[in-house]
């Protein structure tokens, strides 16, 4: 978060678009943050598989020793590990790191959309993860030191406090920079009262979390597993799901493909995923195939 903040106020934000779609950018705060997460995980641990946003880590590069974090957080480690995840292996897990998800926000300033996301996979599925938000509350609060929300399936979550979404009417979140006329059918469907657009995988399923939206849904092939696994992870600690389109869960295992093909569709426990999912038009959901 802190290596985020040093690169918007020195305001060299080095910009490189990544592949050929001009809506996918890169900026120097994406690649030394991603640098910082996976030099400090992947020497603590170092037979867990780590794949970040970013691309392959390079251990031979020198990365600033103030980068790398060697400290645990004696908070979470005072807790007890829920008993089925006592006996699992390095082998069976993969970390998924998005070192900053909301970029193309951040390059336009508006920083509370951005998150740093750590998610943990364990045989396949998502079952933690860390949300950490360096701007959050920082129009109010002008020096914010951010927020860090994590969970963990069977323990529970930290970092913030969670929030029932209104009853009376129906909010839908989807991204704000990625949107085509694919994305915005789906979300006719569903008929919303209310449509907030926002960036960020990572920020907007936070608003599930605090109640300030019933669903996220994104028709779309945009996202990776970079930008789902921590917010899963989180959802699923409270009870809620992320899945494709069409309901099924994605895998998170090593070897898979990155891109989330099947679209984003996520809901907190107070919400019926099923039900909402069986609104969209077969129509579109065919427009998604495995
Ligand atoms: N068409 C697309 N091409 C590349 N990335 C996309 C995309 N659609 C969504 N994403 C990525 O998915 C994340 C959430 O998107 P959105 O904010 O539009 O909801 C962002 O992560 P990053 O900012 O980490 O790249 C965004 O770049
Ligand atoms: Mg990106
Ligand atoms: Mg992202
Ligand atoms: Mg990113």
């Amino acid at each position: 978060g802190n290596i985020i903040k040093d690169v918007m106020t020195k305001g060299e934000l080095g910009i490189v678009e990544k592949g050929s779609d001009v809506n996918d950018l890169q900026t120097e705060a994406d690649r030394s943050a991603q640098k910082c997460i996976l030099g400090s995980l992947s020497k603590q641990f170092p037979d867990v598989t780590i794949i970040g946003e970013e691309g392959p880590h390079n251990h031979e590069e020198e990365i600033p020793s103030e980068w790398l974090v060697t400290d645990l957080d004696d908070s979470v480690l005072a807790s007890t590990c829920p008993s089925e995840l006592q006996t699992i292996q390095p082998q069976d897990i993969v970390v998924w790191v998005d070192p900053l998800d909301g970029t193309s926000e951040y390059t336009q300033g508006l920083l509370d959309h951005v998150t740093v996301l750590i998610g943990l996979a364990v045989k396949g599925k998502a079952i933690g993860g860390v949300i950490h938000q360096p701007y959050y509350n920082y129009k109010i609060e002008k020096d914010t030191q951010g927020r860090t929300v994590w969970g963990l399936v069977g323990l529970g979550v930290g970092g913030f406090t969670p929030f029932k979404p209104p009853s009376n009417k129906f909010i839908i979140t989807t991204t704000r920079s990625h949107s085509d006329p694919t994305v915005v059918k789906a979300l006719e469907a569903l008929k919303p009262d209310e449509i907030i657009r926002v960036g960020g995988a990572g920020h907007k399923v936070l608003m599930l979390l605090e109640g300030k939206a019933h669903a996220y849904v994104f028709a779309s092939k945009g996202c990776k597993r970079w930008d789902t696994c921590a917010p899963e992870g989180i959802l699923r600690s409270l009870e809620g799901k992320l899945t494709d389109i069409h309901g099924k869960e994605y895998d998170y295992s090593k070897d898979v493909a990155y891109p989330n093909a099947q679209g984003v569709f996520g809901t907190s426990k107070y919400v019926n995923h099923e039900e909402l999912i069986a609104k969209i038009p077969q129509e579109l959901k065919d427009r998604f195939p495995y």
